[in-house]
């Protein structure tokens, strides 16, 4: 099982790797919006040394046609380093060039996916990582989680090489039951993964732990044993 981190600003990235067990970084064009008129590969260059070589960076293309997204592809690959994983969004266009950088060996996330039909042809086209677009696809009623249960086992019986990344979050519950159809990787903005620890009643059972050792043992920790 894998999270990965739903951001491209700094400090989240920063604070999220210190708290969180985070596999890697995902974004899009919206998500470096967020970010203001950023130096692109500056920025992207900052994100990989605060995560290191050990976890993914996926970077999404922002050309249509298969051409100008393999030349962005080969840019990306070039100025960021081979293992990058370059986000296609699935359309014709996009297969058309999944199909030929996966060829090359180059790591693809398949993004935009609202069918198990988008997500057989990522997969059969060679692409590491299919990107589910949770939210969205409840907001036009598609069964979100049944569309990850299939995918998950398909790609259970025909790939080793390929897992699900679901996205689009925007409450807790999406994301726990992403995993629980078979989702093996989940991308979550900073903020919703905090909105999973500030909980009243966690900071109550903790609270309630404090005072009951106090009444016993005053102010000592277990340091002063
Ligand atoms: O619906 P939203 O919040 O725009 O999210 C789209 C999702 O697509 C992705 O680009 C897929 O990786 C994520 O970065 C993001 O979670």
């Amino acid at each position: 099982m894998e999270l990965m981190l739903d951001t491209a600003n700094l400090e989240e990235i920063k604070k999220g790797l210190e708290i969180y067990p985070i596999n890697g970084v995902t974004s899009n064009p919206s998500i470096i919006k967020a970010e203001g008129k950023i130096d692109f590969f500056n920025h992207m260059h900052q994100i990989r040394s605060l995560i290191g070589e050990e976890r993914s960076l996926h970077v999404q293309v922002v050309a249509h046609d298969a051409e100008h997204i393999i030349a962005e592809a080969e840019r990306i690959l070039k100025i960021l380093g081979s293992n990058t994983f370059i986000k296609i969004p699935v359309t014709e266009e996009g297969l058309k060039a999944i199909k030929i950088l996966a060829s090359r060996q180059v790591n693809i996330t398949a993004t935009a996916i609202y069918t198990t039909m988008q997500g057989i042809l990522a997969m059969l086209a060679g692409a590491r990582y299919l990107a589910v677009y949770y939210n969205r696809m409840l907001n036009i009623d598609i069964d979100a989680a049944k569309v990850i249960r299939e995918l998950s086992s398909l790609l259970w019986a025909n790939s080793t090489n390929c897992q699900i990344l679901a996205a689009s979050f925007k409450n807790l519950s999406e994301i726990t039951t992403s995993y629980a159809n078979g989702a093996s990787c989940c991308t979550v903005p900073y903020a919703l993964l905090q909105t999973g620890l500030h909980m009243p009643s966690i900071t109550k059972a903790v609270h309630d732990f404090s005072e009951n050792w106090e009444k016993i043992y005053g102010n000592r920790t277990l340091l002063d044993f």
